[in-house]
């Protein structure tokens, strides 16, 4: 279980919120740790290794530091002490009246140059303007010093950032972020054509500036990165959507906290998590004991919806499949999968309503509606003793979809009745339990709206995304939260939300023995039915985008191969720095259902891997695996690596000279 986890896995996977992130670094600064000091020293280093990534020399390189007058920007100040050290032309651009005076000190003797932009400026060595004009002025000057630079590090605002950026920071932001995104004019080359505008890359210091730390959130202008060093922990916002999208590859510099004691808010699901949490059939198991899924899925209307959901649901690890529907939509789930039984009969776990018409749609009357009314009222009961749920007899764990999700009693469900809306369905769910919420809102703030949900209702939340969020019944009163963000782009494909339907079944089924013991559990396995929905694309598509990945761990002690690790796994990453990983291929949902099983034992391989470096498990195919996973054949990851080299060299090597120049960085 989950439980299991090593301390690695949780270091990477587990956000916390900003006042624990405190609490975690009290210790370590009481022991004298020089945390700001190797926050710098991460910095520094990625800086360096962004440039030489993307073909630039960085002792010759063009970076400009927006520096704050916290903490965030005495970290950027000493990385941009470090650059200037080593050659690089390094300008901070203070952003705030004053700014941490060592570290600027520090800055101007390594040979910074500083750029006062507030008229209430106290900075070393840069007088403050004289006039509004003279604001106005220098905020232009910085604006296009940061266009034109090779590499823009972003110190302004890290985790004492409150609310939406205001002031200085929020108008660099906002130009920049415009400018990057192309809504600015293109550059007119003199010659009647335009070229694309030259954008530099994007380092942001422990988060990028205007993200909502805490909650993921966009509540104003913020400058998204292609990197983001974090330090000590991860933070819910590179974690959560929309934040997370901006956060680019992470890198997360290990402190050495000690998390045993405190609270995550948010968790990664992961492929070594995942792998724990399926039900591996024992020698005295039967059809039955493995479980039993009775999906009512599927319509006249709609009679692909039945067979996607049985086929993936048949594919992941249960006894048997039951089918309850129409005479066409049952044939065709028969032609397709004959071991299925039709009718009614004993079940562990239901999927309900995929591809079944909602009311108010254009379509007949759908039949299968009152067959998942009558199921709801039978087995969906979880009556309140107080202000808790509790698990009658009759109650069964369930995936409740599409056109079920307004058959739902009002309140009252209970941790195993699994909801998988998309943001448009929840927002019509949450209309009809009296809140005044749209698709779009439910886009900027998902995991505030699957919480209100949640606490509605009490069922566990499945919000489908790029990043798949999962709220539920977590310790105390505080709901869990999980996201994944495993898949590719091309997941997005009509049928997609049936195949992961009948998943989730199949594993409530499975693991219906554990979910009796501990209903919350039932977080985790939507997750990692998520999860494993993903890979299963993944593989499908041979695609290398991924919508999060993992952070790389970057250890003070961990030397030179952390600069292997960056160049691997930046160069197969969807944001990379310099070239974007193979996309892959267009894939359509029963391609999904193909690599179901496939992806499960990739996943239940994982624990036997000698030596897992990296979380993602393998591409079962040698030839696309090139991002240097534990393969199949049990390959310990430091072979996968080198074979991964040598099947797709990375376009930097270093030279001794530039050895030399980042160990100057390092040590
Ligand atoms: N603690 C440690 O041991 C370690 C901490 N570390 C680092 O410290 C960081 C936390 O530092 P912190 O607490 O000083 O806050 P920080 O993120 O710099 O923000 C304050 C600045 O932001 C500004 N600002 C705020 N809101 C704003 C808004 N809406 N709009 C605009 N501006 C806004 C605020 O301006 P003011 O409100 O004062 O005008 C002030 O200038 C942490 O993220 C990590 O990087 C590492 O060195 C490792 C060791
Ligand atoms: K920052």
């Amino acid at each position: 279980m989950v439980d299991q986890d090593s301390s690695t896995d949780r270091l990477m996977n587990s956000a916390y919120e900003a006042g624990i992130i405190r609490s975690l670094e009290a210790p370590l600064l009481d022991e004298g740790q020089p945390l700001m000091q190797e926050a710098a020293q991460a910095v520094a280093v990625n800086a360096w290794l962004m440039l030489s990534q993307a073909g630039l020399d960085p002792q010759n390189s063009r970076i400009v530091l927006l520096a704050g007058g916290g903490n965030n920007g005495g970290d950027g100040l000493y990385a941009g002490a470090r650059l200037a050290a080593i050659g690089a032309d390094v300008t901070a651009v203070a952003t705030s009246s004053d700014v941490l005076d060592e570290a600027a000190q520090t800055f101007v003797q390594a040979g910074g140059i500083l750029l006062a932009l507030s008229s209430d400026a106290d900075i070393p060595s840069s007088d403050a303007p004289s006039s509004p004009q003279e604001v106005a002025e220098r905020i232009d000057e910085a604006v296009e010093l940061a266009q034109a630079a090779d590499l823009v590090i972003d110190a302004m605002t890290g985790i004492g950032l409150t609310g939406a950026l205001r002031g200085i920071p929020e108008t660099l932001a906002s130009q920049l972020s415009a400018h990057m995104s192309g809504e600015t004019e293109e550059v007119n080359t003199g010659e009647g054509s335009t070229a694309q505008a030259h954008n530099p890359l994007i380092l942001a210091v422990d988060i990028p500036s205007g993200v909502g730390v805490d909650d993921g959130s966009l509540p104003g202008p913020y400058l998204p990165a292609d990197v983001t060093v974090t330090f000590g922990a991860m933070k819910p916002c590179l974690l959560l959507p929309p934040a997370a999208y901006a956060c680019g590859h992470i890198v997360l510099v290990d402190f050495g906290f000690d998390v045993d004691e405190v609270q995550a808010s948010v968790e990664a699901m992961s492929a070594s998590r995942c792998s724990h949490l399926l039900r591996v059939p024992e020698r005295e198991d039967s059809k039955y004991t493995r479980g039993v899924v009775g999906l009512v899925t599927g319509s006249e209307n709609f009679p692909g919806a039945a067979v996607l959901s049985t086929r993936a649901c048949a594919s992941c690890g249960v006894g048997m499949v039951r089918y309850l529907g129409p005479e066409r939509p049952s044939e065709h789930v028969l032609a397709a999968l004959p071991e299925a039984v039709l009718g009614p009969g004993r079940v562990e776990a239901w999927v309900l309503g995929s591809g079944v018409a909602a009311a108010g749609s254009s379509k007949q009357q759908d039949s299968q509606r009152s067959t998942i009314a009558q199921i709801l009222e039978a087995h969906g009961s979880w009556p309140h003793q107080g202000s808790q749920a509790h698990e009658t007899e009759d109650s069964l764990p369930m995936v409740v979809d599409a056109g079920a999700l307004d058959l739902l009693p009002a309140e009252g469900l209970g941790p195993k009745v699994v909801l998988t809306p998309h943001a448009g369905e929840l927002a019509a769910l949450l209309q009809d339990l009296g809140e005044d919420v749209t698709a779009s809102d439910i886009a900027a703030e998902p995991v505030r709206w699957a919480t209100r949900t949640w606490e509605l209702t009490g069922a566990t939340v499945l919000l489908k995304g790029a990043i798949t969020l999962v709220v539920g019944d977590g310790q105390g009163q505080d709901p869990a939260v999980y996201t994944t963000g495993f898949g590719p782009a091309w997941l997005s494909t009509a049928g997609s939300g049936d195949v992961l339907a009948g998943l989730e079944g199949a594993l409530l089924a499975s693991q219906s023995t554990l979910l009796a013991d501990d209903p919350r559990k039932a977080i985790q396995l939507a997750a990692a039915g998520a999860y494993i929905h993903a890979y299963a694309a993944n593989l499908a598509s041979h695609s290398q985008d991924r919508a999060w990945r993992q952070p790389l761990l970057f250890n003070p002690d961990q030397g030179k191969d952390f600069i292997e690790e960056a160049n691997r796994a930046w160069q197969a990453g969807s944001r990379s720095v310099e070239s974007m990983g193979p996309l892959g291929h267009p894939i359509h949902a029963a391609d999904i259902i193909d690599q179901l099983e496939r992806a499960q034992g990739l996943l239940l391989a994982l624990p036997f891997q000698s030596d897992p470096a990296t979380d993602e498990p393998a591409s079962a195919d040698g030839d696309d695996d090139w991002a240097a996973e534990p393969d199949e054949d049990n390959m310990s990851s430091t072979e996968s690596a080198d074979s991964s080299q040598a099947s797709n060299e990375p376009t930097h090597h270093l030279s001794p000279a530039a050895l030399v120049a980042i160990e100057s960085l390092w040590f």
